[in-house]
Order: C-alpha cells, then sequence, then structure tokens
C-alpha cells in the first residue's frame, strides 16, 4: 500500500500525540500537514515534527487521502462548515472529536465516507488505545487507511456500533487521566509516609508500568494478579479493604458513566 497524504485540521495536544507517533513509526514528514489558527501551534508542530503547517484548513486539505479532524468539539460545525465546499472526491474523513457523530459530520459536510475515532494521548509514544466505527460509504481500502493511522500509534479495535464511541471515550480516552490522578494521589501519599518525593514518583511509576505489563504478558486476570499480591491480613489487603469501604469500585463506575454520559450529551448539544 502506498503511503496516504494524512492533513490534520487542528494541532493541539492530540494532534502532536498522532503525529508524533506516525513520525516515530516512520512515515515520512512530506505525508503529513497540519492546519491550526494559532500561529504558535503552527510553529511549535512544524519544529517538534519537521512537517509542513498552513493557517487555512482548506489548503491543508487539498490533495489529502486522509483527513482527521482533530479540533475540539465546540468548533467543529463551523470548521465543518467552512471546509465542506473544499473537499474532494475519495477523500477520507476521520474525526477524533467526543461526542460528534458521523450523521452530524455528514449533515455539515455532505455524504462522505467517515471514520469516528476515540484515540488517547499515549499515541505519542506509540501505546495509545482507540476505538473506530466507519459509515456506510467508507470503502474497505479506507477502512485499512484508517486502521493503519490509528495502529501506527498503538491498538485501534473497530466498533460495530457507534453509540459504543461513547464507552470508549469513558473507558481509553480519558482513561489516562483517571491513571494519572491515582500516580498523582499515590506520589503525594508516598510522601507525606516520610520518603523523598522524587523517590515516592519513581516507585510509583515503575510499579504502574510494571502491573500494566504483567497485566498484559499473563495468562490470568488482574483479580487473580490482585490477589496473588494479597497476603491473608497482610498489608495489601489492609489498602485494598480501605480502598472497598470507601467505595472505590462504585466511584469508578460513577466515573466512567460521566464520562460515557457526557460524551452523549456532547453529541446532543453540538450536534445540531
Ligand atoms: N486530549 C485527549 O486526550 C483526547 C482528545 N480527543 C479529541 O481530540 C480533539 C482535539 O483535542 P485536543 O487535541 O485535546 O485539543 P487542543 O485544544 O489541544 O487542539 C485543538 C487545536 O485546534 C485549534 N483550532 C481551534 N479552532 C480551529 C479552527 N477553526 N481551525 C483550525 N484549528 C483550530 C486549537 O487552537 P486554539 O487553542 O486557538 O483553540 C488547538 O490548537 C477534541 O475533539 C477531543 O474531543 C480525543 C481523544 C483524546
Ligand atoms: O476530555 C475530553 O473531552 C477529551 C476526550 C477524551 C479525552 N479528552
Amino acid at each position: 500500500m502506498t503511503t496516504p497524504r494524512i492533513a490534520f485540521i487542528g494541532a493541539g495536544n492530540m494532534a502532536a500525540s498522532l503525529i508524533g507517533g506516525l513520525r516515530a513509526q516512520g512515515m515520512p514528514a512530506e505525508a503529513i500537514r497540519a492546519s491550526d489558527r494559532g500561529a504558535e501551534q503552527r510553529a511549535k508542530i512544524a519544529a517538534e515534527q519537521g512537517i509542513e503547517v498552513f493557517a487555512g484548513n482548506a489548503e491543508a486539505c487539498q490533495g489529502a487521502d486522509v483527513i482527521v479532524l482533530a479540533v475540539k468539539p465546540q468548533v467543529m460545525k463551523d470548521v465543518c462548515l467552512d471546509l465542506a465546499a473544499h473537499l474532494q472526491d475519495g477523500q477520507l474523513i476521520v474525526s477524533i472529536a467526543a461526542g460528534i457523530s458521523s450523521a452530524s459530520l455528514e449533515n455539515w459536510l455532505g455524504p462522505r465516507a467517515v471514520v469516528r475515532c476515540m484515540p488517547n494521548t499515549p499515541s505519542l509514544l506509540r501505546l495509545g488505545a482507540s476505538g473506530l466505527y466507519a459509515n456506510a460509504r467508507v470503502s474497505a481500502a479506507q477502512r485499512q487507511q484508517a486502521e493503519r493511522l490509528l495502529g501506527a500509534v498503538g491498538l485501534a479495535l473497530w466498533l460495530e456500533e457507534e453509540r459504543l464511541i461513547d464507552a470508549v471515550t469513558a473507558v481509553s480516552g480519558s482513561g489516562p487521566a483517571y491513571f494519572f490522578l491515582l500516580i498523582e494521589a499515590m506520589t503525594a501519599s508516598g510522601e507525606r509516609l516520610g520518603l523523598p518525593r522524587e523517590t515516592a514518583a519513581r516507585l510509583t511509576l515503575q510499579t504502574a508500568l510494571g502491573a500494566a505489563r504483567m497485566a498484559l504478558d499473563s495468562d490470568v486476570d488482574a483479580a487473580e494478579l490482585r490477589r496473588r499480591v494479597t497476603s491473608p491480613a497482610g498489608t495489601t489487603d489492609a489498602a485494598i479493604k480501605t480502598f472497598q469501604a470507601g467505595g472505590f469500585e462504585a466511584l469508578v463506575e460513577q466515573a466512567l458513566k460521566a464520562a460515557d454520559n457526557r460524551s452523549a450529551e456532547l453529541a446532543e448539544q453540538l450536534g445540531q
């Protein structure tokens, strides 16, 4: 397969993560371009990634095979309405915006092949996790292009139903922030228990990495791995009981439900 030419509309956090991952995977800088309304943002991504940047979104899309819409959901409608007249036949639209349906995108852009996906920021390290949904206009070749784009920066899993993108957003799109919160809290607690901050931070991070690696590589599930750490009436047991007494599992469920609801709410508010 020849290298598709990819245009990113919006060159913020997520575009930088995806572009960084694609570049690390060996995609040539010439195959990637980006537009952003901010001159500083354009200069930053051009310097970091060596790609060509544009102030105009339509200009960036000229000749692209794949157009990645990477602006905030709140500006997506205006961006699409401005772009609609400038798109070319056969271009694949890939949207990474939370809560913007493929139907809304087609309302604003006209009938288009649209892949909606929900990546996450570890894509920068090629450790991303994405869910993808293709509308009926997406060809088999375009499906491959989208899978190649997201697969280049980590795990890319297809979804049969678009509504499940909300759940992917709640689990893995927003997910890195939940782990960062736990890392922040464990580091601060370690420090309060007397460890130097740097020591607490390094122990926490290595533990997070080791636990994730073990869970990935193991043939038993996370619950069994947890049981193996937990000696009867030991230290882990004391900590886990404290988590559970505080309603940890119910809180996680509430938090993910809030993210899932917010994704659906954004679709309702911004999709008209
Ligand atoms: N961050 C994350 O972890 C994830 C984000 N997403 C989705 O990715 C999308 C982008 O998020 P994120 O990268 O965090 O956001 P950012 O704000 O970092 O990036 C968006 C960029 O688009 C620019 N922009 C705004 N309006 C326009 C316009 N009209 N034309 C061109 N560029 C414009 C913004 O400029 P300015 O700053 O001036 O507004 C900004 O530089 C969102 O839709 C979000 O839902 C999906 C998965 C994970
Ligand atoms: O917080 C957000 O809305 C975006 C979508 C997933 C991660 N960040």
